[in-house]
């Protein structure tokens, strides 16, 4: 009997026939098998229990079959990739379905036409071409069965795994009501670039990069729902300080156990690991300006840009009122990125490179960190990274000028050397400034952020 017929959308000829239990690299899934009358057999893998998910509803994709991608691994489509990536996510979020679409071989042409049209393409049509010249549709599938095994499923609400907005047009149209489409995170290959292209250009689908939480978080927008557990982390470590919108002030640190960012000879690589680096030039790509202190320059000649992730370098800011700043140094040598050299004024003011601006300020050296940060949120830079030194970070933390502190350590005793974080402290503990605090493994290290100005 035809499943949940009503009188707005007539049931599709299909059955559930059986029921049992898959277990995948991706998790355990309950898969129920459905035929239709001409006898196509259908299957659905259902995580968890996606009939109770409420508010947008569960993560459904609506696999079409595709031998060649699913089974063989073939990187002329994506839809191995994205098969997986579906049930990926499905169990990360805990409940969702895919629903594996027999008779959609092909767009629906079937999948020796399909080879076909492969031949065709090797000879130069694209994928839309090919179709009609074999007298085929360019698309010929029907999302008619599929939703109703998402009504036989109790799911009719959903957030729909595909860029393919035609997909949900359809499923909309057959009475599925998709809240949200959510493009999986399936990069472009080589080999099915020209493929992909043409899905966009011809048959509607979005643009990628799909879904990219990063260039998503370095554009100033905090993703909504990250699908994967790596976007998520992002979301969540790097999502807070996106949010506070274009006026913060951020320190970092990374220090021994001890709290010593150097050995006694000044011998800085390398405390902290590879992720801190990573997560260290992702704070970078978040903000206007990083700004280091004169010495850390003379000691460490860093290049304070962004290499490890994709985002752009932020302008590098100098604190130098004696202007002692080596002239052979990267950040007044290099040009990847703006450098603003702040001297005291009434010293006379060195010669630079064109990508470096020298600006004299009365009364430097006793400016307070509050005055700097006005002072270069009046010149555009409203998003700061105080990065170092030692005692750079610690005065803005002290003057409880930065809004939060990321101090990582790693797991290793100096003894004695530079100083990370120190400042006049207090003579009795309940004195001293208690903030909410959170931790994140960075590899080997710990990750503390600070929340100062949430004490
Ligand atoms: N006719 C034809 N079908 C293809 C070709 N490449 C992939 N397919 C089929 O296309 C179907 C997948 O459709 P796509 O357009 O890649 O993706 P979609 O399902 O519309 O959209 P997503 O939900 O984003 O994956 C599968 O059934 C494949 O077998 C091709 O060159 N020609
Ligand atoms: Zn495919």
């Amino acid at each position: 009997m035809p499943l949940n017929a009503d009188s707005a959308h007539p049931a599709a000829d299909v059955e559930r026939v059986t029921a049992t239990v898959l277990p995948t690299v991706h998790g355990i899934f309950d898969m129920i098998g459905y035929q239709n009358d001409a006898g196509t057999e259908h299957v659905a893998l259902v995580y968890g229990d996606p009939a109770a998910v409420g508010g947008p509803g569960p993560l459904v994709r609506i696999h079409s079959e595709c031998l060649t991608g699913d089974a063989f691994g073939s990187l002329r489509c994506d839809c191995g990739e994205q098969l997986a990536a579906a049930l990926s996510v499905i169990s990360a979020a805990g409940a969702g379905v895919v629903v594996y679409a027999r008779g959609h071989e092909g767009r629906g042409i079937g999948l020796l036409n399909k080879l076909r049209a492969y031949e065709l393409q090797d000879g130069g049509l694209d994928t839309v071409d090919a179709n009609i010249h074999l007298g085929l549709p360019a698309e010929a599938r029907d999302y008619a069965q599929s939703a109703a095994i998402l009504r036989d499923l109790g799911v009719s609400r959903i957030r729909l795994l595909s860029s393919n907005p035609a997909k949900q047009e359809e499923l909309t149209r057959l009475g599925i009501e998709v809240t949200e489409r959510v493009r999986l995170p399936v990069a472009d290959r080589a080999e099915n670039a020209r493929y992909l292209d043409v899905k966009r250009s011809r048959m509607g689908h979005d643009h990628l990069p799909a879904g990219d939480v990063w260039s998503e978080l370095t554009s100033g927008r905090v993703p909504e729902a990250p699908l994967t557990a790596s976007d998520r982390e992002l979301v969540d470590r790097y999502g807070p300080l996106v949010a506070r919108g274009s006026r913060f002030a951020v320190a970092q640190l990374g220090q021994s156990l001890d709290g010593f960012i150097a050995s006694r000879t000044g011998d800085a690589e390398f405390v902290t690991g590879e992720e801190d680096r990573t997560h260290l030039h992702r704070l970078r790509a978040l903000v206007d300006a990083v700004l280091v202190g004169w010495r850390t320059v003379e000691s460490d000649d860093p290049q304070l840009t962004v290499r490890a992730v994709s985002g752009q370098n932020p302008t590098r800011v100098i604190l130098d009122p004696g202007a002692r700043t080596p002239r052979a140094s990267g950040v007044l040598t290099d040009d990847s990125s703006p450098t603003l050299w702040l001297i005291d004024a009434g010293i006379p003011t060195p010669e630079v490179a064109p990508h470096v601006t020298v600006l004299p300020v009365p009364g430097l050296r006793d400016l307070e960190p509050a005055g700097l940060l006005d002072l270069l949120a009046e010149r555009g830079l409203g998003r700061v990274l105080v990065e170092g030194g030692g005692r750079t970070v610690s005065r803005f933390v002290h003057a409880g000028a930065v809004d939060r502190l990321y101090l990582t350590t790693a797991a290793l005793l100096i003894g004695d050397g530079v100083p990370g974080l120190r400042f006049a402290g207090e003579d009795v503990l309940a004195d001293a400034r208690r903030f909410p605090a959170r931790q994140f493994m960075l590899g080997e290290d710990v990750c503390t952020v600070l929340d100062l100005s949430g004490a």
